[in-house]
């Protein structure tokens, strides 16, 4: 170890004379445990350098404040915790503090019908602010589902109907020239686009919230949209969901609808907003919508 006194450039004072909004570090990896799951979170840690005249805040105590939650279940006392060391080791030079994980929760999910199971990520976003207006936390999930359009189904029944009358011309049809003609593609001769869509769910969570509610709100939002994107699948499983599908046709409006009314019931969300993207197989382009309630 070095005798000599480290020279100490943070500490020094500036000449700018000018306070910044955001100071700290960006992509620390932290193992972290969420929804009983271990996860490598990418954190952002940072606090407002308000004194103008300091050089410099202390990245290093903000990267032993962030430590705190390695192997640790994160919640909302963790996260407060953090905030507070962040401020209390930088007083006299920050009134903010904010800290941010992101990452990918996998969650295990069982197959529609074969006693088969797989794994899931789930992006989540975990953010914190702490000024003198108080404590802001917001959970962000996103949850991948399919959508199947309901005016390109209904195109696609009229098409199937007018071939049927087409093939079958007389009042009087037999049994087993329908039933046959209903399995072959020159019967039905027309299929609905479906596409892989995402909702991305952000919570500003209620004082007194202590956990984090990601099952809560990813269970919630997958019974909400009826047809989450599926982990292991057998051809019954893919049976299972192409009927789910048949019976859930849904714009983005739909989709949207049904989650705004699902998050008003989460009692651990004091405001939310929503995005859901379906990336269209029949455009180039995406269909988007957009709620909130409370947001600010
Ligand atoms: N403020 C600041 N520090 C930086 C930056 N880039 C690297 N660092 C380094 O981060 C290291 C940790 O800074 P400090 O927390 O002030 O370290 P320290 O002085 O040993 O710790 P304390 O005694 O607690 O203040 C220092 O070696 C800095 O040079 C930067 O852009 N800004």
């Amino acid at each position: 170890m070095n005798e000599q006194p480290l020279p100490d450039i943070a500490a020094q004072a500036t000449h700018h004379d000018l306070p910044l909004d955001w100071v700290g570090m960006a992509g620390i990896a932290l193992p972290i445990r969420l929804a009983d799951a271990a996860v490598t979170a990418s954190v952002d840690i940072g606090v407002s350098l308000d004194d103008a005249g300091a050089r410099g805040i202390h990245m290093s105590r903000l990267y032993l404040a962030a430590q705190r939650l390695v192997h640790q279940s994160l919640n909302v006392p963790a996260v407060l915790q953090v905030l507070d060391d962040c401020l209390s080791s930088h007083q006299a030079l920050s009134d903010s503090a904010t800290l941010t994980l992101r990452g990918e929760v996998p969650l295990k999910r069982p197959a529609l019908v074969s006693p088969l199971n797989g794994w899931k990520g789930y992006p989540f976003e975990v953010r914190a602010r702490q000024d003198g207006r108080g404590v802001n936390i917001e959970l962000q999930v996103e949850v991948g589902y399919s959508s199947t359009c309901p005016c390109s189904a209904a195109l696609a029944r009229q098409l199937i109907q007018q071939r049927f009358a087409w093939d079958f011309p007389d009042q009087q049809v037999d049994y087993s020239s329908v039933l046959d003609w209903l399995g072959s593609t020159q019967g039905i001769i027309a299929t609905p686009h479906s596409q892989r869509s995402t909702a991305t769910l952000q919570l500003r969570l209620a004082p007194g919230c202590v956990d984090l509610p990601v099952l809560e709100l990813i269970d919630s939002a997958e019974q909400a949209l009826g047809t989450p994107l599926q982990t292991a699948v057998k051809r019954a499983d893919e049976q299972a969901f192409a009927l789910a599908n048949g019976q859930n046709l849904m714009f983005c409006e739909d989709a949207a609808r049904r989650l705004h009314r699902t998050l008003r019931q989460l009692p651990q969300a004091s405001a939310f907003r929503l995005k859901v993207v379906h990336a269209e197989s029949l455009h180039a382009h995406d269909a988007v919508a957009h709620s909130c309630w409370n947001w600010n």
